[in-house]
């Protein structure tokens, strides 16, 4: 049976070329009637136009496995099949019959869309799915085995790095305030490496006396100067063979001492002081600091090649303000393990919990961990109340609710009339407004009133 093309058809076979997908027309007998010569690539045949072609015989060479066109002339309804092609590539076909008025079948559309992609794209989100869980459930872990509480994502990014780089000798840079946790992370990225079986070895650069630093970092040989054992004496570097070098506070080490250390990063080898014979070595270095050491770059008390050498991977730790997430957290993880050291059963007051949550913390986490501790020990009742608060912290702190009381108190002692009160009150409010919002605009909106009356009422108590 002929079939004449239409304008209807011509307008299909339009569609047809500037589909993305390869659709394919068939008549009734299985031979291409269109189709786009491009997207016959994905069946490893060079573009070409297969108009007239039998898809039984594209089927028979291999082509076509199966032909899904020949599946619909079979069955005569939709099918939808996998296809795997000879270039490799995971297609999925489907067909439709078409029948004429007396239900004779003239016509089969097939779509095929190339999955391979996606499938691809699948298992690689699959892939990263496990990893980010293996990663999740090891952040855990040794969350758990160091004691470490945090719940900002500030610090879980600290972990998830500290997990990446933990496997390559990378030189990590540690920086933040005092009391952040530097050493800890230091030591956790030890006990994450290959090197975890190895000394950790630890130096507080600002804890050696200059003169001394040669001969704790690099060791010496018996007799080398007065004052020396006769046996010489092992350097802290060699100590850490295998295993981590963290230098902590590196922004103390003396100049002369950098230069020695950035020769040891390079070379691998050092000769103690009054020796002779190279030792080579193999150590991990991680550094910590709290000081900016570009700044000192740039001062000259810091040498550009060794800070270059030790900034690979920086690593910022937040202070404690910054995550005011993790305080809360924290008190009760030191609350739990100072009740536990002195054998307590203190608790914080709602009260003294609000206090140390808005307190700034300048001395971190160690701070805080010392204050649980005192406060234990301290505080005569069960529930710590904020009577038992350094004058520093209840000082600097004052809530807005204990400062707003005060003010109503205080204004009614000093026996002001009412419109005074009113008055005071709103400066309050005004002013507290005022530092919390970045525009008048914003002020007006979250008190309610005009930016005018805003503007008017800041001159008027500012
Ligand atoms: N997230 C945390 N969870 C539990 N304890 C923590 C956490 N962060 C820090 N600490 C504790 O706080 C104290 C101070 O931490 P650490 O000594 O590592 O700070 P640092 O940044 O190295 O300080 P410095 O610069 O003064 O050497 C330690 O007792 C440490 O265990």
């Amino acid at each position: 049976m002929s079939v004449s093309i239409t304008l209807e058809e011509k307008i299909l076979e339009a569609i047809i070329k500037t589909s993305n997908n390869n659709i394919t027309i068939t008549d009734q007998h299985g031979n291409i009637l269109y189709s786009n010569p491009e997207h016959w690539t994905v069946y490893g045949i060079e573009p070409t136009d297969l108009t007239g072609q039998s898809v039984y015989t594209l089927q028979d060479e291999g082509i076509l496995s199966p032909s899904i066109s020949a599946m619909v002339i079979k069955e005569k309804k939709e099918v939808q099949v996998m296809q795997h092609t000879i270039t490799g590539k995971v297609i999925m076909s489907t067909a439709y019959p078409v029948f004429n008025e007396t239900g004779e079948l003239i016509r089969v559309i097939s779509y095929a869309q190339d999955q391979t992609e996606i499938l691809n794209l699948h298992q690689q989100y699959d892939q990263l799915k496990e990893k980010v869980k293996g990663y999740q459930t090891e952040v855990k872990n040794l969350r758990q085995k160091n004691g470490i509480s945090y719940r900002s994502k500030a610090i879980q990014q600290v972990f998830e790095t500290i997990n990446r780089v933990a496997n390559s000798d990378a030189t990590v840079l540690f920086l933040g305030e005092s009391g952040v946790g530097k050493s800890m992370f230091a030591q956790t990225l030890h006990s994450l490496s290959p090197r975890e079986t190895e000394p950790f070895i630890e130096v507080n650069c600002s804890t050696i006396p200059e003169h001394l630093f040669e001969s704790e970092m690099f060791g010496y040989e018996s007799g080398s100067f007065t004052g020396a054992s006769k046996h010489g004496k092992q350097g802290l570097i060699q100590q850490a063979d295998n295993g981590t070098l963290f230098l902590d506070e590196i922004g103390e080490l003396p100049l002369n001492i950098q230069v020695k250390l950035l020769r040891v990063i390079q070379e691998k080898k050092f000769i103690p002081v009054g020796g002779k014979k190279e030792i080579h070595i193999n150590f991990r270095l991680v550094v910590a600091t709290n000081q900016n050491l570009e700044n000192m770059v740039q001062k000259g008390t810091f040498r550009s090649d060794l800070y270059y050498r030790l900034n690979v991977i920086p690593l910022q730790i937040p202070s404690l303000r910054e995550r005011k997430e993790d305080i809360a957290l924290l008190m009760n993880h030191y609350l739990q393990i100072m009740n536990t050291k002195y054998q307590a059963s203190k608790r914080l007051h709602s009260k003294t919990f609000d206090y140390l949550v808005q307190y700034s913390w300048p001395g971190n986490v160690r701070e805080l961990e010392n204050l649980i501790e005192r406060l234990v020990l301290t505080s005569e009742e069960s529930i710590i109340t904020p009577s038992s608060l350094p004058q520093a912290i209840r000082g600097q702190l004052s809530s807005t609710e204990e400062k707003s009381s005060y003010l109503l108190e205080k204004l009614f002692q000093d026996k002001r009339n009412l419109k005074e009160i009113l008055e005071e009150t709103e400066k309050f409010i005004l002013l507290k407004a005022y530092e919390e919002c970045k525009s008048t605009y914003q002020i007006a909106k979250m008190l309610g009133i005009s930016q005018p009356s805003v503007v008017r009422k800041l001159k008027k108590y500012k």
